[in-house]
């Protein structure tokens, strides 16, 4: 199995700091068998004593407040803008303008919470046209601008996004402060009190890029009693190719992939709504029902179950448009609602840079094979950005991805070459472990289609099997497997030919087990490939980080094959979390691998509580429940939850232990939910 990368091994450098990771690794080790349910004993996360020490400052309070609110205070949010220790720069290096900390930055830490100035969503697309048409009677639209094309229904779901934002920007009106920002992303002149561009046309020379307004001089919107809403956009950006480039340039899709599924779930806890639509949006999705009926509509009469957080969020936010783009980003960025917020998702010192994510972390917690898909696998049907980009060895453009697929979904998208302090280290890896690496991720794809089609067999009735009896054994043996490359791992031989109870399996379940198997073997003769390649280098614990995190996606594989057969494994789960966590800390797939580290480390304990229960009649009397006293709380659990709160903490700020709790306690319910529809 893989060593555990401990977070002691977080490169240093600009885009480093102090990652949420930052406590040292499960000391567990092992594969445990299990049944995969839920073994909870109460460990772990119950209510632990309050905060030691003294009293939090006023200060301390009122951020855990603010935190806390937009889980419990359904009036909370959207917020108004907030700006925090965050000045524009200019960097050099071809990066143009960015964001820097104008103090040090710890992680959790409140930077940015904007409202946008177009916003789209998957879901929107279906009344782009007609509430736009209605944005734009008595508008003029200049010849040539993109008001002029119908919608084609049949435009790519992100291409249709994108021209949404275009005349969504073309066709709002601007306080003037909003439309000095949008001329400063194109490099416009400023922008007179008429709307009208000041110091004359600059032709069809290329504009220099304008310095940005100060951001809290922009984000004052409404609370400024000078402000006016009647300044149309900028003459320039009506010309259809400078507008497409702005709004290319900065467009941003926030992290998960949808808004943000925590405080969406938290808020409609709050507001009591179990049933019935609460919004346009709500009852649009509802009416896309399921119902066995053929017909996909809406009968009018159903119950209407909550749709689910909004889906495909891509906007252009003010201020956030100013971040840069990391492949190891020290901010995290999110929607609620539709406020972005930024934290600082590591600790900056003063005067660097700031970063954010331009590519989906890709780190498994969004995709059917982890147990039903939530929004965020919308991103990864084909349709979204992700699922476009390739690098030269096939493997999906992430953040979890090797270097060569991360530059060439960048450059497609944004025009440049990322040249972060990730990528480098990457860059200078052995080219031998380099060729591995990229072998893997060129295999993985394959060994997840593998387990998908296992998992199909799985659900396979024992009454439908027995027509698929007949020619099991030819299809098995030519069951895809797309590995490819020259370094193939071993495949071991196959052991379920029997079921639990000793009786003979036949047909899907049998195919089933032996696919899983399959996987799992295939999957764990790469991670020992990995490893003996690291091992033979001797690599540094941060070049050992690197590499392992270009091939997260074989370590999600490996997890759900074992998942899906009962097994649960902390050290694997501990392992990604603390991978994810290095790169994109604060993310949404951190915060679902730390949950599930902590899970499955709470599982294993229970488990072993029970054996050795059972074993001496001597330690009941020290279990929790008899004799009066509790035993302390086991080491790995109590690591397990330090590092899970933290991570909670980085991307919602100083939430209160009772918030979080409440968290942990809806996404349990809402992943049982899940599997059991699954
Ligand atoms: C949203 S804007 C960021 C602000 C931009 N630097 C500016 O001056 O307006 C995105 C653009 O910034 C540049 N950029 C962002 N991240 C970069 C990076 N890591 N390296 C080089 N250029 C980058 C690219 O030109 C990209 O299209």
């Amino acid at each position: 199995m893989p060593r555990c990368v401990s977070a002691a091994a977080a490169p240093a450098g600009k885009d480093s700091g102090s990652s949420s990771d930052s406590e040292p690794s499960s000391s567990t080790s092992g594969r445990r068998g299990g049944k995969g349910g839920r073994g909870y004993a109460g460990a772990g996360t119950g209510a632990g004593p309050r905060a030691r020490g003294s009293a939090p400052s006023a200060v301390a309070a009122a951020a855990q407040a603010a935190a806390d609110a937009l889980f419990t205070d359904p009036g909370a949010g959207p917020l108004v803008p907030q700006v925090g220790p965050v000045a524009v720069a200019e960097l050099g290096d071809g990066r143009g303008r960015g964001l820097v900390a104008s103090r040090t930055v710890l992680p959790g830490e409140l930077l940015l919470a904007v409202r946008p100035l177009a916003l789209a969503w998957d879901d929107g697309l279906a009344a782009l046209g007609s509430s736009l048409a209605q944005d734009l009677v008595g508008t003029e639209p200049a010849p040539g601008t993109p008001l002029d094309e119908d919608l084609d229904p049949e435009l790519n779901l992100e291409d249709a996004k994108f021209l949404g934002l275009q005349r969504q920007l073309l066709s709002r009106r601007y306080t003037l402060r909003e439309a000095e920002w949008l001329a400063s992303l194109c490099g416009l002149p400023p922008v007179s009190e008429e709307g009208e561009e000041q110091g004359g046309s600059q032709g069809s020379k290329a504009p220099e890029l304008a310095p940005a307004p100060a951001l809290e001089t922009v984000l004052a919107v409404g609370t400024d009693t000078v402000e006016r809403r009647d300044v149309s956009v900028p003459d320039r950006l009506r010309n259809r190719d400078i507008l497409a480039d702005v709004v290319q340039a900065n467009a941003f899709a926030p992290d998960g992939g949808c808004e943000d599924a925590d405080a969406y779930w938290a808020r409609r806890q709050v507001e009591d709504v179990a049933v019935g639509p609460v919004s346009p949006d709500d009852e649009y999705a509802a009416k896309v029902d399921n119902d066995d009926d053929g017909d996909d509509g809406w009968e009018g009469d159903e119950e209407l179950e909550p749709a689910g957080p909004r889906v495909g969020p891509l906007g252009v936010w003010p201020g956030a448009s100013l971040l840069n783009h990391s492949c190891m980003p020290n901010t995290v960025a999110f929607v609620i609602g539709d406020t972005l917020f930024v934290r600082a998702a590591r600790k900056v010192a003063a005067g660097s840079e700031l970063t954010v994510s331009y590519l989906p972390v890709g780190g498994g917690a969004d995709t059917s094979v982890f147990g039903g898909e939530t929004g965020a696998a919308a991103e990864d049907d084909g349709e979204g950005a992700a699922a476009e980009y390739e690098g030269g060895n096939g493997a999906r453009g992430t953040l979890l991805s090797p270097v060569e697929a991360r530059r060439a979904a960048l450059e497609d998208s944004y025009g440049f070459v990322c040249g972060c302090s990730r990528c480098t280290t990457e860059e200078g890896l052995d080219p031998k472990l380099r060729a591995l690496i990229a072998d893997i991720a060129d295999s993985t794809q394959g060994l997840r289609e593998d387990l998908e089609t296992a998992l199909a067999w799985a659900e396979v009735s024992p009454d439908a099997e027995d027509e698929e009896d007949e020619d099991e054994d030819e299809e098995e043996s030519t069951k895809p497997s797309k590995k490819k490359g020259k370094q193939q791992p071993a495949e071991e031989d196959d052991e379920d030919d029997e079921d639990e109870a000793g009786g003979a399996t036949s047909g899907s379940q049998r195919k089933w087990r032996k696919a899983a198997a399959s996987v799992v073997s295939q999957a764990g003769a790469y991670v020992e490939l990995m490893d003996a390649a690291m091992g033979k280098l001797k690599l540094s614990m941060a070049e050992q980080e690197t590499a392992q995190s270009a091939v997260v996606p074989l370590y999600t594989v490996l997890w759900a094959a074992l998942a899906a057969r009962g097994e649960i494994e902390p050290p694997l789960s501990e392992m990604v979390a603390s991978l994810v966590g290095s790169v994109a800390p604060g993310s949404a797939d951190h915060l679902w691998w730390r949950a599930n580290a902590l899970e499955t480390a709470q599982i294993l304990v229970a488990e072993e509580e029970m054996e050795s229960a059972a074993a001496s009649t001597i330690v009941r009397g020290a279990t929790a429940g008899f004799g009066g006293f509790k035993r302390p709380e086991d080491d790995r659990v109590a690591n397990a939850g330090k590092r899970c709160s933290a991570a909670f903490k980085t991307r919602y700020g100083p939430i209160s232990r009772q918030v979080y709790k409440a968290l942990l306690k809806s996404r349990r319910e809402r992943e049982d939910a899940e599997s059991e529809v699954a």
